[in-house]
């Protein structure tokens, strides 16, 4: 079954979140281990310890779908729809020591997509995030999360900023919304990602609905990507792959190789990046691709201003 998503047709909204067919737990708190098992969520909403100890959300669904979510880094580590099936994979060096960000899952650059001024895919990949509202609509789990500029934050980018990610369970799709408000008095601008990884046999795998884009294609140079237009309607991965693609379509389609089609749709998330590393990961390269939804043009935000783009992913 198509599923549509609906967002405002502006860029940049002030969010007033509400559902009337909802059960919801708004309980903002700095996440403690200690404490997290006190805490009531809504109805397939729970918190747990993690690998290394990290708190870890895990959503289910009346339908048998379920997806787990790290605190640090905001990042969904797993999704499977009932047949039990993980379509997101997780590096085998992913580490979970709250330190060094989480490599797989959807993890998040911001507030920049790849190298630049601080370290490579900005901050919000390795902080810790709150839970800040859990719900339940008609049987679907959500949970919003929050992260605010603290002093790490401001050591690399002095801003007051709040963002907000709202990860919703489906029984075959399962969607993100973003939203970056500025906080703070003076205007600042941002890069961003998710930089999805799905499992897949790298030889079977596919992308289509990037033909026609203009392409930034950092192979072979990085710091100097060649410019293109995309002329290849089943984009496959025979070799490194590492390609920026400007003004791409709201909606994708990745084969797996592994018998799935997930259609990755987008609202405001312009641009596209695939990614698989080939020999430079040699011990994983095999089994995973990176479609990500990005902005790579700077998005810039006045005192006050938001700015939400969401993805969702859905399978057959
Ligand atoms: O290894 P990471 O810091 O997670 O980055 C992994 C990759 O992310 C993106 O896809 C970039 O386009 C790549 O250039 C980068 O190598």
């Amino acid at each position: 079954m198509a599923t549509s998503i609906s967002m405002p047709s502006s860029s940049f909204i002030t969010l007033t979140p509400s559902n009337s067919n909802s059960r919801r737990h708004r309980r903002p708190f700095r996440t403690a281990m200690a404490s997290l098992d006190q805490r009531t969520y809504s109805p397939g909403v729970r918190i747990s310890e993690g690998n290394g100890g990290l708190p870890k959300v895990s959503l289910s669904s009346h339908h048998g779908s379920e997806a787990e979510i790290y605190l640090f880094g905001a990042c969904v580590t797993s999704w499977k729809v009932s047949n039990g099936k993980d379509l997101l994979f997780v590096r085998p060096d992913a580490v979970f020591d709250g330190k060094k960000p989480i490599s797989g899952g959807i993890p998040h650059c911001f507030p920049q997509f790849g190298p630049g001024p601080m370290q490579q895919h900005g901050f919000a990949r390795n902080m810790s995030w709150s839970i800040s509202d859990s719900d339940n609509v008609e049987g679907d789990p959500v949970v919003t999360l929050e992260l605010k500029d603290n002093l790490y934050s401001r050591s690399m980018w002095d801003f007051s900023f709040q963002a907000l990610y709202k990860v919703s369970l489906h029984s075959k799709s399962i969607s993100t919304v973003l939203t970056i408000t500025n906080t703070d008095k003076k205007p600042f601008s941002f890069s961003t990602a998710l930089h999805t990884y799905f499992c897949a046999s790298v030889t079977g795998a596919s992308v289509k609905g990037l033909k026609g884009c203009k392409m930034l294609n950092k192979d072979p140079d990085p710091s100097n990507p060649l410019e293109g237009k995309e002329e290849r309607e089943v984009i496959t991965f025979p070799g490194f792959v590492d390609c920026i693609y400007l003004d791409a379509p709201k909606e994708l389609q990745l084969d797996n190789g592994l018998g799935d089609v997930i259609t990755i749709r987008n609202t405001n998330w312009s641009d596209a990046v695939l990614w698989n590393p080939h020999l430079k990961m040699e011990s994983c390269y095999r089994d995973f691709v990176c479609v990500e939804n990005a902005k790579i043009g700077k998005v810039q935000l006045e005192p006050e201003q938001s700015w939400v783009a969401e993805q969702q992913i859905a399978i057959g």
